[in-house]
């Protein structure tokens, strides 16, 4: 599908959002969940719509955009660098867009910069920048690609002298879980910038080039000139470099990855062109982390073995606490992941000693596997860790939500805090505000 040839023929939208309802349905029941549960019930129906939001750029054409909104402005003369007919750079900078990865179906966000020099003595209406940017971004994509069809669908429908795009894109960070253990000092986000230049552009030493990163660098945006990336080198996403068998029956495996293929041609994508090849098996993958087991919490040994052997007995004044223990989750109403920070507070009773920070995060790492809601998390965790130490506990756990952050409200940069009081942080406000004092003075990893 080139760029130009824009948008896919829309083939009756409730039939292929029906059958997406019935993949995800089997993608559920595949992670060993009932999809008539209580939570479970209405996310096919969701997971389908925000997938079809998410990829409505596949039924827009960018040229309606753009040929509505040119201005005639005439220039200071006919001299390249005048503002208005053939004139100055103008670019719009910061706009918060957010994209499918089509390595591993999952939301990135885009912060996407977006500059082109006037000619014919017209203007575009600045906003049809980012409406063209959005028409691509809402589909399934790669960075460099994303860049190269806005540049290219610009230049078509402007006309102008250059046109150039550069994307700051962010990708969520995969916990290593090869390793069997989330690493707490994880960074949040996998960051790459591409650009992408047409006409005056071309060229990625012609001194415009200079022009625009200069006018970026007013916003504190620091890129590199030099940010074509490569399509041969390696993938920009971190599901490429986990290749973690997938510990389920093959033909559980088979038939989810039979049903994202079916996903992708129901949003109209050939799941076949090189970007999607597989993606199904690596979109199974990911979610296999959060399928449903219902063993009883296993922690690695007894507890108590495992309580942390080199530190004194606790004497009950003393509170314990673990900070910013890493978490992984996937909201079970819209199979998008959220993450954040788990801190845990107690106090344990006489004779025993505090827990060994690798059980709370085995704690915390069980929990957040799941299909979930946050609340949900925040009070299984705190009561595992009561059932462990009798009774006084508090857990605050902080969370980005996807689905609150790429979908629906699009609100970049929410997080949502829940907190889970037991026993005596559920009566004592001074142990609950020192614990919370705690959390404020630790910086967060
Ligand atoms: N309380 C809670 N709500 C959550 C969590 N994760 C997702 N949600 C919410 O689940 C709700 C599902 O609402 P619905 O109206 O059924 O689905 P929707 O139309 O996709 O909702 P919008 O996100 O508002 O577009 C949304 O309000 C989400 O924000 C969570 O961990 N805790
Ligand atoms: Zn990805």
């Amino acid at each position: 599908m080139g760029v130009l040839d824009e948008g896919h023929v829309e083939v009756g939208f409730e039939q292929e959002t029906l059958a997406i309802e019935e993949a995800v349905k089997v993608l559920l029941q595949g992670l060993g969940e009932d999809i008539n549960g209580e939570g479970l019930s209405k996310t096919p129906a969701r997971v389908a719509k925000a997938l079809r939001e998410g990829t409505r750029g596949y039924r827009q054409k960018a040229k309606d955009i753009v040929q509505g909104a040119l201005f005639p402005e005439a220039g200071l003369n006919n001299g390249i660098g005048h503002a208005g007919g053939v004139g100055g750079l103008v670019i719009v900078r910061d706009l918060d867009l957010f994209s499918y990865c089509e390595s591993c179906l999952l939301p990135f966000q885009v912060k996407c910069h977006v500059g082109y020099v006037p000619s014919g003595q017209c203007v575009v209406g600045l906003s049809k920048l980012s409406r063209v940017a959005d028409v691509f971004a809402k589909r399934l994509q790669d960075p460099q690609r994303l860049a190269d069809d806005v540049c290219s669908a610009l230049n078509h429908g402007i006309k102008p002298a250059g046109v150039a795009v550069v994307l700051q894109c962010l990708h969520i960070h995969f916990p290593n879980l090869e390793l069997g253990f989330l690493d707490s000092t994880h960074q949040e986000w996998v960051k790459v910038s591409v650009c992408s230049g047409k006409g005056l552009f071309e060229n990625a030493k012609a001194t415009i080039w200079s022009d625009f990163l200069s006018l970026l660098k007013f916003r504190g945006i620091n890129v590199e000139k030099t940010c074509t990336r490569d399509s041969t080198g390696p993938c920009w996403c971190p599901s490429q470099s986990s290749s973690a068998l997938i510990p389920c029956k093959i033909e559980t495996v088979h038939q989810m990855v039979t049903a994202v293929t079916s996903i992708l041609r129901s949003l109209g994508e050939d799941p076949l062109r090189k970007g999607l090849v597989g993606t199904p098996n690596r979109y199974v993958r990911w979610l296999l982390n959060f399928e449903k087991t219902n063993m009883e919490l296993k922690l690695d040994g007894d507890v108590c073995g495992k309580m942390d052997p080199f530190q004194p007995n606790c004497n009950e004044e003393e509170m314990h606490s673990e900070l910013n223990l890493a978490f992984w989750s996937q909201c079970e109403h819209h199979l998008l992941p959220f993450h954040g920070v788990v801190h845990i507070g107690y106090f344990c009773t006489k004779g025993t000693n505090p827990i060994a920070k690798s059980i709370l995060q085995s704690i915390v790492h069980f929990y957040g596997f799941k299909l979930q809601v946050q609340e949900r998390i925040t009070r299984q965790v705190a009561e595992t860790v009561s059932s462990l130490l009798g009774g006084d506990v508090i857990v605050v756990v902080e969370a980005s939500h996807s689905c609150m952050v790429s979908r629906g409200i699009e609100k970049l940069g929410s997080n949502t805090a829940t907190m889970a009081l037991l026993g005596r942080f559920s009566t004592d406000d001074t142990a609950k505000t020192m614990f919370l004092q705690r959390i404020q003075n630790t910086p967060t990893s």
